[in-house]
């Protein structure tokens, strides 16, 4: 399916977008490598840590080939942050209407976070068509997002939580499921060791298992 929204577009093109919690800014550069290298592209690094931004403005300054979002982005000054560093996009794990006008006045491809009929229904009204489900697997999974494609044909999910490389391809096989996100491809021990090995294959194993980038 061919997207004319921007933002679900980036993200079908992504497919698997891994959540990067990055305590160390000087292994961000080799880790998007790593990560590229393996054919995941579209990186998500959270602000998580003290880290974060600046492990992003790294990976935008070193690796060009990666597409760099920020995530965890919970406030207008965290989305003016993204816009700042020259991010591609941001995500959230959830939304405030105060976020969603920030980003609605923002113009840079936002993915706010939703659990219920009622969130989508909230970021909707403010022009996001294209969100986060979070958590996916608590909240019911394929399930919960087979059910929220009959009232809202429109919407295009981005699942994130509890997904693993053996869940990622039967969530991408659902039509209202533009990319999975999730913290499987970067085991916080190989992170810390500098595995890059191990983080590259494992990159390479789950984009293969999910019939490569869209
Ligand atoms: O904190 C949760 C991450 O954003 C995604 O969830 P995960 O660790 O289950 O993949
Ligand atoms: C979970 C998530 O989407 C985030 O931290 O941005």
């Amino acid at each position: 399916m061919s997207e004319n929204n921007p933002t679900a577009a980036l993200l079908r093109a992504a497919r698997i977008v891994p959540v990067l919690t990055i305590h160390d800014a000087a292994s961000a550069v080799p880790l998007a490598r790593a990560l590229v290298a393996g054919g995941v592209r579209t990186l998500e690094v959270t602000l998580r840590t003290e880290a974060g931004a600046r492990a992003a403005e790294a990976i935008l300054a070193e690796v060009p080939e990666a597409v760099v979002g920020l995530g965890t982005v919970l406030t207008a000054r965290d989305l003016d942050l993204a816009r700042r560093i020259g991010a591609t996009f941001a995500f959230s794990p959830g939304a405030t209407p105060e976020l969603l006008d920030a980003a609605a006045a923002a113009g840079i491809p936002f993915v706010p976070g939703i659990a219920t009929a009622s969130e989508l229904m909230a970021a909707m009204a403010r022009g996001f068509s294209t969100v986060k489900l979070f958590p996916a697997a608590q909240l019911g999974g394929i399930g919960a997002l087979k059910a929220l494609g009959a009232p809202f044909p429109e919407a295009r999910f981005c699942p994130t939580g509890g997904i693993g490389e053996k869940e990622a391809p039967d969530y991408l096989a659902l039509s209202n499921v533009v990319a999975v996100g999730g913290s499987w491809l970067v085991p916080a021990a190989e992170l810390k060791a500098g595995d890059w090995a191990a983080i590259e294959g494992r990159a390479r194993r789950s984009m293969a298992s999910v019939g490569g980038p869209g």
